[in-house]
């Protein structure tokens, strides 16, 4: 229809070259004039389209109109109360009076009480003896006749004193409106086919661009915004955290490669070289190259010992011990392994070995320099388990982990610590629970009270390095390691309300509202 009235403006154009006004367009489909409001929003909606191809140009004027009530209707269609009353009547002298009970019956009460009294003023009718009789034999009905007028015209040439008596008596109301005068523009067609927007290789070799027309470039527009650089929740989690490790005044340690040997995943952790997580449904293996490098002779020596036969107090495994078993090279399970290559580095002084290191001594005075130095280092960076994926887990994700080394250090400043820490990452309540890693002892599961999900959920673990692992890289006896690690994933998840992990971590998903907003509090 809009196309159909577009064409009906063009072509009417063509012929007066203005339209003065568009109040007498008949709208296709319609039999009325545009007058009604919704026929002018349609002729506004066609003239703008038009416009916008500078095919037309118009001019706005406002008017007040009028329209009839749904009484006003049905006076102009059946004439006015009072015009009704006196057709009621017979004439004077020609009939019996008609009673004001008899005319209630025929009209009802409300009808006759306006109609008798406005017939009476107009002195149409008059009283004979109980009765009624009509005056004049013939009337004119005014009232229906402008009521009429206003229905076409939507106004009264007769003034506006009587458009206010109607609309006082509730036959009429007002509305404000619009018409339009329209001349032709600079594009003026009686074409109404779109413009093309692009030259296509069709157009080309068919010859249709020569007759085609074009739509002008419009500067001016402001284009889509866009959604582009913006950073993944992931990151952006990450990036809260690194800083909470940083004001709290732990160094990022340098995480390597995703490929590690089973000597620095499991073997240096005092991990069993039986353990079932060494096995191929946990851990992914490395085909080619299958061996990585041995380590250090001497560190090797100690580990394979305190596993094999014990050492430095513990009775060991007393299990078989495979060399191979440690050269196998595989994706890193947890960035502990990275944490036992810091640990292995920081008590590089401790051996004995000539490093560059100025800072003072942190022993207790008196105490002769062994070489220790404390420390506290993080890393956030990527993890890999054969696991068998779901909603909530994928073979691969980013583990948060810390260490902190230091003399005499105890569970009690692991906990103080973790609630620190889980405090500053918006989780004020947190819980422990005894658990078993075989390189920490004891081991602690941390867990944090979820308030939208109701529940307790673990959200990382923890716990104090044995010395089957400190000791043979060198460390004194009093030096005390905790360590811990959480998944990043996880409180990313639980902070934007995403249960299926494929959301953010798969490849073609997008998720709707959050590129541009900072990560929300948990
Ligand atoms: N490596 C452990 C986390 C941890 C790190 C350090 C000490 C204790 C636990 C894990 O993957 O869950």
């Amino acid at each position: 229809m809009a196309e159909s009235l577009q064409q009906l403006i063009l072509d009417n154009l063509d012929v007066h070259t203005t339209i003065q006004d568009t109040r007498s367009i008949v709208i296709p489909g319609q039999s009325e004039p545009a007058v009604s409001r919704d026929a002018q929003i349609t002729v506004l909606g066609a003239l703008n389209s038009l416009l916008s191809r500078d095919m037309v140009h118009f001019d706005t004027h406002e008017i007040t109109s009028h329209v009839l009530t749904s009484e006003g209707s049905q006076v102009a269609l059946e004439g006015s109360h009072e015009a009704r009353v006196w057709s009621a009547l017979p004439t004077k002298g020609q009939g019996a009076p008609v009673t004001p009970a008899q005319l209630e019956k025929q009209f009802g009460g409300e009808l006759v009480q306006v109609g008798q009294r406005r017939a009476f003023k107009n002195g149409w009718i008059g009283k004979e003896g109980a009765g009624f009789v009509q005056i004049l034999s013939t009337i004119e009905d005014t009232t229906r006749m402008d009521l009429l007028e206003i229905q076409s015209s939507g106004t009264l040439k007769s003034g506006e004193r009587t458009l206010a008596d109607l609309r006082k008596r509730k036959l009429i109301v007002q509305r404000k409106g619009q018409w339009f005068t329209v001349h032709k523009g600079p594009n003026f067609s009686t074409s109404t086919a779109k413009p093309e927007t692009d030259l296509t290789v069709d157009m080309l070799t068919s010859g249709a661009w020569k007759t085609s027309t074009y739509k002008k470039y419009n500067f001016e527009a402001e284009g889509a915004p866009t959604t582009g650089g913006s950073l993944h929740p992931l990151l952006k989690v990450r990036e809260e955290i690194r800083n909470i490790f940083l004001e709290m005044g732990f160094a990022e340690m340098p995480t390597g490669s995703f490929v590690e040997s089973g000597f620095w995943c499991f073997d240096a952790l005092f991990v069993p070289q039986q353990h079932p997580a060494r096995e191929v449904q946990d851990t992914f293996y490395i085909s080619d190259p299958p061996r990585s490098l041995d380590p250090e002779p001497e560190y090797y020596k100690k580990v394979s010992m305190v596993h094999e036969r014990g050492g430095f107090g513990s009775t060991g495994y007393r299990a078989p011990w495979s060399h191979e078993e440690t050269t196998k090279l595989l994706l890193r399970t947890h960035t502990t392994a990275s944490s036992a290559h810091m640990l292995y580095k920081l008590a590089a002084r401790c051996r004995g070995e000539d490093v560059e290191d100025d800072r003072p001594a942190a022993g207790k005075e008196g105490q002769k320099d062994d070489g220790f130095r404390p420390a506290k280092l993080f890393s956030i960076d990527r993890v890999f388990r054969n696991e068998t994926t779901d909603a909530t887990h994928l073979a691969e994700f980013h583990q948060v982990e810390g260490v902190v080394a230091d003399r005499n250090l105890t569970l009690a400043d692991l906990i103080g610590f973790m609630k620190v820490f889980f405090g500053k990452m918006g989780i004020k309540q947190v819980r422990f629970k005894p658990a078993y890693n075989p390189y920490t002892e004891p081991s602690l599961e941390i867990f944090a009270f979820h308030p939208m999900l109701d529940r307790w959920v673990e959200v990382g673990n923890s716990g104090m390095f044995r010395p089957e692992m400190l000791e043979p890289m060198g460390f004194p006896k009093d030096v005390r390691v905790h360590g811990w690690g959480l998944s990043l994933e996880r409180p990313t998840m639980i902070r934007y309300g995403i249960n299926n992990i494929r959301t953010l971590l798969g490849h073609k998903t997008s998720i709707e509202g959050i590129e541009n907003s900072p990560a929300p509090m948990l």
